[in-house]
């Protein structure tokens, strides 16, 4: 897998609307995603976390500000950059076979058929699905279908993997194996990932830092270091006090922001148990 570069927003604003009916949802936005980086972004619904995740994948252009990928203005979408979205519903093709549906955009891209088949069953055995390729979409259960959705995401083999509410469409027990399956992907790939998502629990989990965003019009309140190591475990990493102040000062956060300096780690608590408060350090 090829080595990304670095995401750069800065001082980025998004509005729809004119004059009058202009409706400004972000402002002032700035944040960096360097390579292998797996980032985290929260916020409350409606804060524009789907509208940054396109602003990202070049879908959508800021109103104003610049977003840069390496050097290179981000103004369009970028074969380095794949994107899934939360519905496999609405992105897997039913009238295709789950192999030609993981290899669709390949052919866009001119690659030819062998090599299409072979990229794609290479994906499909990536997220656990060696034997799906013949099926149809609607042939398997909605957390395999996410996980072809995945499989498509990689089949670009693009370094940088943009996720909107990936896991949200999927029965609790799928959630953990995708969540567990992302982060395995990253391991082994050095891909750089980012997440959209409405679970703290699940950013905390996954995330090497989250972002959290709000205000109003929004902006980045807090950019977090999780410091739960590289190795996550659905039961340990979740049960672990620090686990606990982690999801606490994101979801303060959001619940009464402030907003924050760029970027830093949360204090670590001392020996002795703190209340919730303890955990959210303001600036
Ligand atoms: N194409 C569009 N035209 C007009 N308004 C839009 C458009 N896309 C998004 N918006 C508005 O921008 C705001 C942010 O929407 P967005 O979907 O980015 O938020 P979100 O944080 O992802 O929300 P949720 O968590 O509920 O999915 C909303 O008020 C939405 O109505």
């Amino acid at each position: 897998m090829k080595r990304g570069s670095s995401l750069i927003v800065e001082d980025v604003r998004k509005s729809f609307g004119h004059g009058a009916d202009e409706h400004r949802v972000i402002d002032g936005l700035s944040l960096r995603v360097d390579p292998g980086e797996f980032v985290c972004i929260v916020g409350p619904s409606g804060a524009g976390k789907t509208t940054l995740l396109r602003c990202l994948s070049g879908l959508t252009r800021p109103t104003s500000g610049t977003i840069r990928y390496g050097d290179q203005p981000l103004t369009r979408p970028l074969a380095d950059i794949a994107v899934v979205f939360q519905d496999y519903r609405g992105s897997l093709m039913p009238w295709l076979r789950v192999r030609d549906n993981v290899a669709f955009p390949l052919e866009g891209m001119g690659v030819k058929r062998a090599e299409r088949r072979k990229r794609a069953d290479e994906c499909l055995a990536a997220v656990g699905l060696p034997d799906v390729g013949d099926k149809y979409p609607w042939q398997l259960s909605g957390g395999m279908q996410q996980r072809v959705a995945i499989a498509r995401g990689l089949a670009y083999e693009a370094p940088v993997l943009l996720m909107d509410e990936p896991f949200g469409s999927v029965d609790a027990q799928s959630r953990f194996d995708l969540e567990d399956l992302t982060l395995s992907l990253r391991r082994k790939l050095g891909i750089t990932v980012i997440v959209v998502t409405h679970d703290i629990d699940e950013a905390v989990y996954l995330g090497d830092r989250v972002i959290v965003l709000g205000g109003r019009p929004t902006t980045v309140i807090d950019n977090l270091t999780i410091d739960l190591g590289t190795e996550r475990d659905q039961i340990d990493t979740r049960a672990d006090p620090r686990f606990a102040d982690l999801r606490t000062r994101v979801l303060t956060q959001i619940r009464n922001p402030h907003p924050s300096p760029p970027h830093r780690t949360a204090k670590k608590p001392a020996s002795t148990p703190r209340g919730p408060e303890s955990v959210v350090s303001r600036p």
